[in-house]
């Protein structure tokens, strides 16, 4: 598989350092807030990854961890009259309901914590001071870029510029103007936890160096995130890292490029954005995730409710393709028809090329045109007629492909009035003693998951 690799500029082929294992960290959300759609796209995309590589048989430790502690969840904390702990708490929770709306994979993903890590980031600290690397000035701990030869490798930037301060604002406290704090002295109202050097809070970068080194060990095979984040927030956590080990810190960097609003990143502090929350009112977040993997996660997307409304259309006939096929299934019989290797043959080449664009640093938007053409064709060549192991095979792999773009696993919705309606033919079967509808009509509402019960009360019904 080949992957865009940030750090080296070129499409790499990947094979992770483990051959059995693959090791991610993706850089999740600061919880003082909802997430915004803009924050949903690495979520979905390296889900997807995570997903086309367990596909592939590997096992896969994934990682996206919740930064706790920052400037952002104090100020929200102080205007809403509360703590820190209780807007993490609350908006974790809230992060949870979004993933399961988006589809993420939970099972098996750690989210670990900035606050739930204060001891390790002290130690981590500490090794960085006494190897020289980093100093304390009067409780602010800071990072001197200068005593690291490569500092700036992934964004390339310029360390001359970052010495001298251009573009940067000076705090007289550092030896350079861009070195970073990596443990900022308490000031009052501020949580704050002791250290050798004080009471105070760590800094932004340093919680990653130190969640990925404790989960996923020195080196990893992919460190990912958005492309904003490649400066300061990636360059810094390569310094703390590879001071401390003297080791690469990633294998493969991706980084995926922006969801914009007219042009302009979507993010909070434009006030420009669009919660996941807010679009879960209108649509169901499968179609979100759909959206967002219609485009190469390396393309920005413009956000607009008319494309997400495309998206929905696509995903439609995506599902109705399914339906069909699941309704073929039952209506049709094992054939010894001569177009057999005809199919399975068709049926190999969009396997292929499904694949082929997913190992081309994971085209999900080629992937989802390779599902449209599996569809036309079984849409168009398939009927009553067709042998029904060819149709079980056609139906296997839309599911099977699907499920790693993660969509598609819902069971056809069956509204009220469809139970309604159904019960009312049962119970007209019945008063004409056509016992054998009525059964059947039970058996077909039980297959949709609602479980009748006659009472003298008339006919009951539940949701299993
Ligand atoms: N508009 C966007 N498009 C794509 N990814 C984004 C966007 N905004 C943030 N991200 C990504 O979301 C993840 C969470 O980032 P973070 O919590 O720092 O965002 P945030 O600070 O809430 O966003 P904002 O920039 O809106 O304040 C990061 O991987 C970041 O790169
Ligand atoms: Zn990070």
């Amino acid at each position: 598989m080949k992957l865009y690799n940030t750090l080296t500029k070129k499409k790499e082929e990947f094979k992770p350092i483990n051959p059995e294992r693959v090791t991610m960290y993706v850089c999740g959300p600061t919880v003082y807030n909802y997430i915004h759609v803009g924050n949903a796209r690495p979520l979905v995309v390296f889900d997807v990854l995570r997903r086309y590589f367990e596909y592939k048989g590997y096992e896969v430790d994934y990682l996206v961890n919740f930064t706790d502690i920052d400037d952002k969840m104090i100020n929200r904390a102080n205007e809403e009259g509360t703590t820190v702990k209780e807007i993490a708490d609350r908006f974790i929770k809230e992060y949870y309901k979004d993933a399961e709306g988006l589809l993420l994979k939970e099972e098996g993903t750690k989210h670990p914590k900035a606050t739930e890590h204060i001891t390790d980031i002290i130690n981590f600290i500490k090794s960085l001071v006494d190897k020289g690397y980093a100093y304390n000035v009067d409780g602010n701990v800071y990072f001197d870029i200068t005593k690291l030869k490569d500092y700036g490798k992934l964004s390339k930037k310029n360390v001359e510029d970052l010495v001298s301060g251009a573009r940067i604002e000076v705090n007289k406290e550092k030896k350079n103007p861009g070195d970073f704090a990596l443990w900022k002295k308490e000031k009052p109202g501020e949580p704050s936890w002791d250290s050798p050097w004080g009471k105070g809070r760590p800094g932004w970068h340093i919680e990653c160096s130190v969640m990925a080194r404790k989960y996923l060990g020195d080196t990893i095979d992919i460190h990912a995130g958005g492309t904003d984040l490649q400066f300061p927030h990636h360059e810094n956590e390569i310094a703390q890292s590879e001071s401390l080990t003297g080791k690469p810190f990633a294998k493969f960097w991706m980084h995926n490029a922006m969801v914009n609003v007219s042009d302009e990143k979507m993010s909070k502090s434009k006030m420009n954005f669009f919660t996941v929350r807010e679009i879960s009112k209108e649509y169901d977040l499968e179609v979100l995730r759909f959206f967002l993997l219609s485009a190469h996660y390396r393309s920005p997307i413009n956000f607009s409710k008319e494309l997400v409304e495309q998206s929905k259309k696509g995903l439609d006939r995506l599902y109705n393709a399914k339906n069909n096929l699941e309704h073929l299934l039952e209506h049709t019989e094992e054939k010894n028809v001569e177009e057999k290797n005809d199919v399975l043959e068709k049926l190999n080449e969009f396997k292929a090329k499904f694949e082929e664009s997913m190992e081309d640093d994971l085209n999900t938007a080629d992937a989802i045109a390779v599902l449209f053409e599996l569809i036309k064709y079984t849409n168009s060549n398939f009927s009553a007629e067709t042998s029904k192991d060819l149709v079980q095979k056609a139906y296997n792999l839309l599911v099977e492909l699907s499920s790693i773009l993660g969509i598609l696993s819902k069971k056809e919705e069956i509204l009220d009035e469809e139970i309604i309606e159904l019960i009312e033919k049962r119970n007209e079967a019945r008063k004409n003693k056509d016992y054998e509808l009525a059964d059947k009509i039970r058996d077909e509402l039980k297959e949709k998951g609602i479980i009748i019960q006659d009472t003298p009360e008339g006919t009951k019904w539940r949701r299993v």
